[in-house]
């Protein structure tokens, strides 16, 4: 029997099907016809991209930021020969492609905490989840993981740390862990000095050294908040201490993270940087599909290089360990600051030194709620977006 009569075509939503991972989703799709089709296609502004989504993978919904949109997708449809999907907007038509009911799995690929809710609903809904949008786990770990648990979701990880810590988990006994090991690239700035950092552009900081992503997160991994957001997410996906969590920077992103025991073995997951690998893992686990990556060239590297985060030159991963211990609504409240910091510089409306600088004042005036739920959560994020946009303009 061939892998393709084995499985059975599985239904999905991609959340963010515009985006870095959406459109690597697509691509994984695309190699692999008779094992996924697309039911459900959301995106935010796009509506170029999307209509030619809509024409090559006829999803029956798609889903846009406003009305306005919805109309201009419509308008780009037209001519199209191709059924006409169903077209909704806003939080309502996120949450109605997070849970339709011909859909198998959700992939969570938003960015930034525009996630949460929609992936919250698929959960509720019993979708399988695979899940690249972190700052859901950052701003709710404890109620998403509890929803997950009680819904039977198991959330499949697509952050290719997280992918790789899952596959260095296989076939072993928690009981045996010792720590997890999550390796971090350094950035763009890892070897720049700490007196430059004034004069940074958005553009220098958007310029990663070997992952090609989305803007948000490749600010986020100049400041090393992507890799704090990470041991935050780490945390809930796989029950472990941010004390067990320690961050090793690796400058040629091949080691994707590894797994210590407690008999010093430490497993590794490697492979070249593309987010292919991590995104067809979490959609066919525990089958691997043929995807046709090339494996590392070991030769050509030479290689592999590793080192101790510096916290004092990239705070941020120090703040977010720091949220990660104090749970609370800490972690949402680093979250949502460090998306309107972020924001504020692509705007050049700060400098990079003040992004951690607006999220460190922030974070110790916040007043934070024990174990929050979900409007305690948003609560906290709204609050946050607040403070850090008059901080900004001050
Ligand atoms: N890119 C990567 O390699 C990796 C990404 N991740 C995580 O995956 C997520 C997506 O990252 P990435 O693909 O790089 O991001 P991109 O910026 O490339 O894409 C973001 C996607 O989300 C949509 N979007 C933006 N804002 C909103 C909103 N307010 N409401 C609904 N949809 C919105 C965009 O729509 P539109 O374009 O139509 O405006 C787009 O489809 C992030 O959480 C990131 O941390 C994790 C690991 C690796
Ligand atoms: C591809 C991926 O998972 C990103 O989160 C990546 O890890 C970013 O690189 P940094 O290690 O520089 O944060
Ligand atoms: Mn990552």
């Amino acid at each position: 029997m061939s892998l393709s009569d084995k499985i059975r075509v599985k239904n999905l939503t991609i959340l963010g099907s515009t985006g870095s991972i959406g459109k690597s989703t697509l691509g994984v799709v695309r190699k692999f016809p008779d094992q996924f089709k697309i039911r459900a296609l959301a995106a935010h502004t796009s509506i170029d991209a999307l209509a030619e989504q809509v024409v090559e993978f006829l999803p029956e919904l798609v889903v846009v930021r406003d009305k306005d949109l919805a109309g201009k997708l419509s308008t780009a449809l037209q001519g199209a020969s191709t059924p006409h999907p169903y077209i909704m907007y806003g939080e309502e038509g996120y949450q109605k492609a997070a849970t339709l009911d011909s859909v198998d799995m959700v992939v969570s690929s938003m960015v930034g905490a525009a996630g949460l809710l929609p992936t919250l609903a698929a959960i509720r809904a019993r979708k399988q989840v695979a899940l690249a949008n972190k700052e859901t786990l950052v701003m709710a770990g404890a109620l998403v993981m509890r929803e997950a648990r009680e819904n039977g979701v198991k959330l499949m990880p697509i952050d290719s740390e997280h992918s790789a810590i899952f596959q260095c988990l296989q076939g072993n006994d928690r009981k045996d862990l010792d720590k997890i090991l999550l390796t971090a690239s350094g950035g763009p700035f890892r070897t720049v000095s700490r007196e430059k950092f004034e004069s940074l552009k958005p553009e220098d900081a958007l310029s990663h050294p070997t992952w090609d992503m989305g803007a948000k997160i490749t600010i986020d991994s100049s400041t090393l908040m992507n890799k704090g957001l990470e041991v935050i997410e780490a945390k809930w996906l796989f029950d472990v201490r941010q004390q067990d969590i320690q961050v090793v920077v690796h400058p040629q992103s091949i080691v994707h993270s590894m797994v210590a025991y407690k008999d010093g073995s430490v497993i590794a997951q490697l492979g070249v940087p593309d987010m292919a690998g991590a995104i067809a893992y979490a959609m066919s686990y525990p089958d691997r599909l043929p995807l046709g990556q090339p494996i590392p060239d070991f030769f050509a590297l030479g290689s592999l290089e590793f080192f101790e985060p510096d916290l004092e030159k990239f705070p941020c991963l120090a703040l977010a360990q720091q949220a990660c211990r104090d749970e609370q609504t800490y972690p949402a409240v680093l979250n949502a600051a460090n998306e309107i910091a972020v924001q504020a510089f692509l705007d050049h409306q700060i400098r990079f030194p003040q992004i951690p600088q607006l999220i460190e004042k922030c974070l110790n005036v916040h007043t934070p709620s024990a174990r929050p739920d979900l409007e305690q959560i948003l609560e906290a994020d709204a609050w946050a977006r607040d403070y850090i946009k008059q901080a900004a303009r001050s």
